[in-house]
């Protein structure tokens, strides 16, 4: 472990017990934050005021971007979402000389449950659509598993989750989006309607324009997910049953996998059902009292013996969240303990937002030397390589397996097939490195190299140590610098993408 140097008495806190704050501070102000929102959401809804309030909304962006126009516009625009509020690890140090644009956007405006659509506001996290589309049988085809991601992040970035080998990336299952744009006009886009700026969209980290709302395309949904564990212990055998289910004809609506080690993990395969079965134990993972998810699978790895389990919808939706995947052992050591899980359980996990508002300069020094945090997006054929590489660089287990189907659509994400579609892997790696040799910009860089070379992508919200030119040859650059053109004041008022992801604006 690297050592760091803690420079007074509280960040000494903040650095060795950060559980300490956690518990007496982060926990409880997270928990009436939680309350408070669920409660505002549900009377909203109720009172269908959100709605009206849109139009209103949107004009006030309109005014806000109108008088940036009649001033001297040596400012470059961005939202005026904190930055510590964010689902990244980073906090963007452009918010803080860019005109800031206010999107208070927080609610759903419409469920059509004929069609199976949603239309809501960028600000919309996954936990409220999850909670809100479950009481009437209905699900986002593609629930990224962290409770706070936003609809706007997803859109602007990208998000992902164990359904995306049928439906593909979030963008896949946004059907149109509602823009302000540079020159304070309202565009929609769909397939149909502007679709090079729809294409374009997804990736483009909010450089075109301001999302004010978005319509998602939902899927009719079960009360439990029948979930089979597949332990193996032989890389080559889970990845070939990983590529087998993926890419099958008739696929489980839900595959993904953990690796605890180079050679061993457990593929989860899952299906919507509206009853338990006789075949498997009904296990509630989301109540407050049960071991984190990414535990309970490594046991299914000891036993060694395939077996089946029926799981609420909704905690499995989120089945990582409780845990930030594996993120949180590092921050609660004894949160996965069965003392604390009964007494305080109930209270996990802490906002996201408040760890990052309390992280000392220490702390992010730490992670900057010794933790990686990076999710790989390569072609499934390349499994094996991928891991080969990720051990010999890095050595963080547990490993995310994720299938993903990328369409062959015009945008940033371009595949090298004519096929009308490619199957990726998402590789998410979160801890602290074992490798040797791991220094956190060399390792990062070979990575990335590896990456590129078998035409993959990085995801964003992780740092990227790729040059501009990297960064272009992995995106396609093509149809984003067409729009740009095309679109009054967009290059005044936005950076292009890699100046908003790069390092340099990143701390
Ligand atoms: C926290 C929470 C959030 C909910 N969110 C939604 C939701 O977004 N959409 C939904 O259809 N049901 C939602 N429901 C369920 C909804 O309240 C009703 O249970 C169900 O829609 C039956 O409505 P109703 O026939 O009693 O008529 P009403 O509640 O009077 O509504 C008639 C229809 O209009 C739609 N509707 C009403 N208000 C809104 C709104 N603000 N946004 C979108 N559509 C609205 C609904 O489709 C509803 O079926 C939510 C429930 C909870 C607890
Ligand atoms: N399972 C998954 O798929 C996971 C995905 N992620 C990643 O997390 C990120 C999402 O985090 P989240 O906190 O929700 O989003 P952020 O607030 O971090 O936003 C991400 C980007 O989208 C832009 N953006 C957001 N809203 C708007 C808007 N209304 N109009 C214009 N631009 C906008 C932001 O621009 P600006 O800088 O101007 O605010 C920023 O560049 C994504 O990058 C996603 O890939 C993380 C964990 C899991
Ligand atoms: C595509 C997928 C599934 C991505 C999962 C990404 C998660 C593992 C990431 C998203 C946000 C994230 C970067 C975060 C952290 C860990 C890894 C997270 C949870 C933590 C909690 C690590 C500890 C840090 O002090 C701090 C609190 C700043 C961050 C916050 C964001």
């Amino acid at each position: 472990m690297v050592a760091v140097e803690p420079e007074n008495f509280m960040e000494y806190i903040l650095v060795e017990h950060r559980w300490i704050v956690v518990l007496t501070a982060l926990l409880p102000i997270s928990m009436l934050w939680k309350v408070w929102s669920t409660v505002r959401n549900y009377v909203v809804f109720k009172l269908s005021s959100a709605p009206k309030m849109h139009d209103r909304k949107v004009k006030d962006v309109q005014r806000q971007i109108k008088s940036w126009l009649s001033g001297d516009r040596s400012t470059r625009l961005c939202t005026a979402r904190p930055t510590w509020q964010t689902m990244s690890y980073r906090h963007s140090v452009y918010k803080k000389t860019f005109t800031n644009i206010k999107i208070n956007f927080v609610d759903i405006l419409e469920v059509d449950t004929e069609n199976l659509t949603v239309r809501c506001e960028p600000l919309v996290t996954m936990g409220q659509l999850s909670r809100t589309l479950e009481p009437l049988g209905l699900a986002l085809a593609v629930v990224p598993e962290l409770d706070q991601l936003t609809v706007g992040g997803l859109v602007m970035g990208t998000g992902i989750e164990s359904s995306s080998h049928i439906y593909g990336l979030f963008q896949h299952i946004c059907l149109k989006y509602e823009l302000v744009l540079a020159d304070g006009s309202v565009v929609t886009c769909s397939k149909e309607e502007n679709p090079d700026l729809f294409y374009a969209v997804p990736w483009s980290y909010g450089t075109f324009g301001f999302l004010t709302s978005v319509v998602i395309k939902l899927v009719p949904a079960k009360k439990y997910i029948r979930l089979q564990y597949h332990p193996h212990n032989k890389l080559s055998a889970l990845a070939d049953q990983f590529r087998k289910e993926s890419e099958s004809d008739k696929p489980h609506e839900f595959i993904e996998a953990l690796l605890y080690t180079k050679e061993s993990g457990v593929l989860m395969t899952g299906d919507m059902v509206d009853e338990i079965g006789r075949d498997g134990k009904f296990n509630p993972i989301g109540k407050w009292y049960s071991e984190w998810f990414f535990t309970q699978v490594e046991r299914h790895l000891r036993n060694n013996k395939t077996v089946v389990e029926y799981i609420p919808l909704r905690d499995y939706y989120h089945r990582h969240t409780r845990s930030l995947f594996w993120e949180l052992q590092d921050i609660i050591p004894f949160g996965n303990h069965p003392i604390f899980r009964y007494l305080m359980g109930w209270l996990m996990p802490p906002e996201v937002s408040l760890l990052k508002l309390t992280q000392p300069e220490a702390v992010s020094k730490l992670y900057e030397k010794a933790h990686v945090i990076q999710d790989m997006l390569v072609p499934i054929v390349h499994l094996e390589d991928a891991i080969d590489t990720f051990h010999k660089e890095i050595e963080v287990y547990p490993i995310w397996l994720c299938p993903f189907r990328v369409f062959n659509h015009p945008g940033q994400l371009k595949i090298k097939t004519t096929a009308d579609s490619q199957m990726f892997v998402d590789i998410g790696v979160y801890g602290v490195p074992k490798a040797k040799n791991y220094e956190t910009i060399p390792s990062t860089r070979r990575i990335e190299k590896f990456v590129s070379e078998h035409d993959g992508f990085q995801m964003l919200y992780a740092d990227t140590y790729l040059t501009r030119d990297e960064f272009r040859q992995m995106f396609d650059h093509t149809l984003y610098e067409k729009v740009r053109e095309s679109l009054p004041y967009c290059k005044e008022a936005f950076p292009e993408i890699y100046g908003k992801v790069n390092r340099s604006v990143r701390k």
